[in-house]
């Protein structure tokens, strides 16, 4: 019957195809088996499998092989395609480059996903980035490996590998304690000094106009931004010794981090000449930063001697030390450069109102010297909230797990081997939790100060990420990004040149918050609060 109904078809197709087609008529019955082919295959894979496996999470449906090409051109939108596709029922899966990539949204469900630690593994992701950075394969293994209870150095009383401990050696950095107050001091001693109109035309070489005590310097925001985290993060972890072996090394980095999207996608080294040279020169100051005896080596933080100690007892060599350090370099100053540029942009965009809302509640910390941090911490909710708001806005990444095992979640099978994304951003866009009374698309920080919902408690608020692996530098970027931001609206006047809110780079993926599209940074005018122009 099938064959009988096929054999008309063809004969129809072909009286009715052009003379100069059917003198080519092999070629023309490829071409049509072709595309009966496709579609038989289309109508299989993603109508009838779909009905064979209703266990299975949906596959978003494609012609050509995979979402390769749309998933790395702009992940997010292919992720706003497929979700308006399933009318905002998940999860879903993607194919990508002969991988299948499960997607959950529903805050429930990241939930659930966040808490399963047995079959949702993060190794796996962190792995691959350790390779992708060049680590070696012994180093890889050496840090999965479990290390004896007794062992010298950090506590390990759960017999744990490296990888394990290592994150609890973050945790005693940056959580709330001794460690932390270190590094906020250290962000706010190389501030200071460079948050005067003297500071201001020493350090900032890229300022589009020369200073004058009447005019003030004009700059460009990110880069601004970029230059003083950078420069800042990396002495509040490594000391004054990194500054000797490579000044040029804070700008290196924003190459890299720039173009570090194409380490998470593990694009080929002869694809990524660019970001791998500059990842390469970190890697080399880092290098030659801990051949530098430690004794020699003042004013870092704990945590830098402290893992070089713990991988030099595994006989890890030195260049991984060194890649492994790029990694963390990388971790310590991608997002607070970002978000200081942000939460800037958005609080001169709003105007004066806001500026002044900032000057006014900060004041009191500002009183005395030194600075009283602890009532920057406590008492000052406005600047509390539009950090909330900026973050809200501005995160846009995602978690990653690897299915060890067929795990349930949102009552859909993820089949062992393939991976779990947890995009953030929709979350943080969804209206029925963030839009009650505000827009969701605009900033207002009031959404954040209303008594009735703390919005940081709910299952949609996951700017860090959650669970076990939940953001650790959490409190230092937040502590350094608002001393910043209020030294600077203390000191000085700032006003946007560049009247708009510059477009984002959404089509690259990133480890938190997002930067702007080239060409795209906006300039600000500076001038001391003691001139008037
Ligand atoms: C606004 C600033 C920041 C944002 C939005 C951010 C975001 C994130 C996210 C989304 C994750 C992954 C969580 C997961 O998949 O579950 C993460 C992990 C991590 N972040 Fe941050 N981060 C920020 C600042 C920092 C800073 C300043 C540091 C270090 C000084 C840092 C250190 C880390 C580390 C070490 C991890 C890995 C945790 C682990 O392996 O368990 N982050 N961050």
């Amino acid at each position: 019957m099938l064959s009988d109904a096929l054999t008309s078809l063809a004969i129809v197709v072909v009286q009715n195809l052009p003379l100069g087609a059917r003198e080519h008529l092999p070629l023309v019955a490829v071409g049509i088996a072709s595309v009966l082919t496709l579609i038989f295959w289309r109508i299989w894979r993603f109508t009838i499998v779909p009905f064979l496996e209703p266990d299975d999470p949906r596959e978003l449906p494609y012609w050509i092989p995979c979402h390769g090409g749309a998933f790395f051109r702009n992940s997010n939108a292919l992720l706003t395609r497929a979700r308006v596709f399933f009318n905002n029922t998940d999860p879903f899966a993607l194919t990508i480059a002969n991988s299948v990539i499960y997607v959950i949204t529903k805050p429930e469900d990241v939930a659930e996903a966040y808490r399963n630690t047995a079959t949702l593994s993060f190794n796996e992701f962190v792995q691959a980035m350790m390779r992708a950075c060049g680590n070696s394969e012994f180093c890889v293994q050496a840090m999965y490996t479990p290390l004896p209870k007794d062992k010298d150095g950090f506590p390990n009383p759960h017999g744990k590998p490296l990888a394990t401990l290592a994150r609890h050696m973050h945790m005693n950095q940056l959580y709330p304690g001794d460690h932390l107050d270190f590094l906020e001091h250290q962000f706010m001693a190389w501030f200071d000094p460079r948050l005067t109109s003297d500071g201001l035309r020493e350090e900032c070489p890229y300022a589009v106009t020369a200073t004058s005590p009447s005019n003030g310097i004009v700059l460009p925001l990110m880069e601004w931004c970029s230059d003083y985290f950078t420069r800042a993060g990396q002495r509040a972890y490594f000391g004054p010794a990194m500054d000797a072996i490579d000044p040029t090394l804070p700008a290196t980095f924003i190459v890299f981090d720039e173009l570090s999207w194409q380490v998470l996608y593990q694009y080929p080294d002869f694809l990524a000449t660019e970001m791998k040279s500059a990842r390469d020169t970190i890697q080399r100051a880092l290098k030659k930063y801990i051949q530098i005896p430690q004794r020699e080596r003042n004013g870092d933080a704990w945590f830098t001697k402290a893992m070089e100690n713990e991988m030099r007892a595994l006989g890890i060599n030195e260049d991984d030390i060194a890649t492994m350090l790029v990694t963390i370099y990388w971790g310590i100053n991608t997002n607070t450069r970002k978000a200081a540029f942000w939460l800037l942009t958005y609080i001169l965009n709003n105007g004066p109102e806001y500026i002044n809302l900032v000057r006014k509640e900060t004041l009191p910390a500002f009183q005395n010297k030194p600075i009283d941090l602890e009532y920057l911490h406590d008492h000052c909710p406005h600047l509390d909230a539009m950090w909330n708001e900026t973050i809200r806005l501005s995160a846009y990444s995602a978690s990653v797990r690897f299915v060890t095992s067929d795990t349930v979640i949102g009552g859909k099978i993820l089949r062992k081997g393939n991976r779990l994304m947890i995009p953030y951003r929709p979350l943080h866009f969804d209206e029925s939790t963030f839009s009650l009374q505000y827009p969701v698309n605009e900033f207002r920080h009031e959404r954040f100060l209303q008594k009735s919902k703390n919005l940081t408690r709910s299952d949609n608020w996951r700017p860090f990420g959650g669970g076990t692996t939940m953001c650790p530098g959490r409190y230092v970027a937040k502590r350094s990004v608002l001393l910043f931001v209020a030294m600077l609206l203390q000191r000085f006047n700032v006003e946007l040149v560049t009247k708009r809110i510059p477009e984002p780079e959404e089509g690259k993926p990133v480890l938190g918050i997002m930067s702007v599209k080239e060409g795209e940074d906006v300039l600000v005018r500076v001038w001391s609060r003691e001139v008037s122009i």
